[in-house]
C-alpha cells in the first residue's frame, strides 16, 4: 500500500480520477487544503463514482497540519515535480512511501517542494520542451509502476 498526497489540488475531475485510482490499488489519498473545488462538487463525484466509499481519503487544513499528524518519515516521502533531480526510475518503492504530487497550475509550492531533499525530488520522463504531465496521469503511471514493482501484491 502507497500513500498518495495531493497539495492543493483544484481540478475536481483530477481528484476524482485518483480517487478511484486509490481504490482501484490500495493506496492511500490524502488531500492537503485549500482545494480547488467542494468535496460535493458534482465532477468530483462523477470521476471518482462511488469509489469515495471505498478509498480512504484524509484532508488536511495544510502541509503543517499533514506533517503534524501523520509524522511522515522524510526518507519515505517523495514530492514530485517536473524540477526533479532524481529520475523516478531510480526508486525501489517501499509500502507506506509517500508520493507527494502538485497542484495542476503551479506545481508543488516552493515552501513544501524545498523541504524535501534533492534525493527525494523525482521527476518523470517526458520528451524534451514538454512542460509537464496531467496531473492525475502523473498519479497513475507512479502508483502502477510501484505497484508493479510489488508484483501487483493484493491485486487480481
Ligand atoms: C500539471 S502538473 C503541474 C505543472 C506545473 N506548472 C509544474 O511545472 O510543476 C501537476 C503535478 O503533476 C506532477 N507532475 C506532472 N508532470 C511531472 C513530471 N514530469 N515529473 C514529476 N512530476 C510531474 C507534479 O507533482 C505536478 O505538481
Amino acid at each position: 500500500m502507497f500513500r498518495i498526497v495531493l497539495v492543493h489540488p483544484e481540478i475536481p475531475p483530477n481528484t476524482g480520477n485518483v480517487i478511484r485510482l486509490a481504490a482501484n490499488t490500495g493506496c492511500e489519498l490524502h488531500l492537503v487544503e485549500p482545494l480547488g473545488f467542494s468535496m460535493d462538487d458534482r465532477l468530483l463525484r462523477r470521476a471518482g463514482l462511488d469509489y469515495h466509499e471505498y478509498a480512504p481519503v484524509r484532508r488536511h487544513a495544510s502541509w503543517a497540519d499533514f506533517l503534524a499528524t501523520q509524522v511522515p518519515d522524510p526518507a519515505s516521502m517523495y514530492a514530485f515535480t517536473t524540477r526533479g533531480s532524481r529520475p523516478v526510475a531510480e526508486v525501489r518503492w517501499q509500502a507506506g512511501d509517500w508520493m507527494v504530487f502538485g497542484c495542476e497550475t503551479a506545481g508543488l509550492p516552493a515552501e513544501v517542494r524545498d523541504t524535501f531533499e534533492a534525493a527525494q525530488r523525482v521527476r518523470l520522463p517526458m520528451r524534451p520542451g514538454q512542460r509537464s504531465l496531467n496531473l492525475s496521469n502523473a498519479v497513475a503511471v507512479t502508483v502502477f509502476d510501484a505497484w508493479r514493482q510489488h508484483g501487483y501484491a493484493g491485486g487480481v
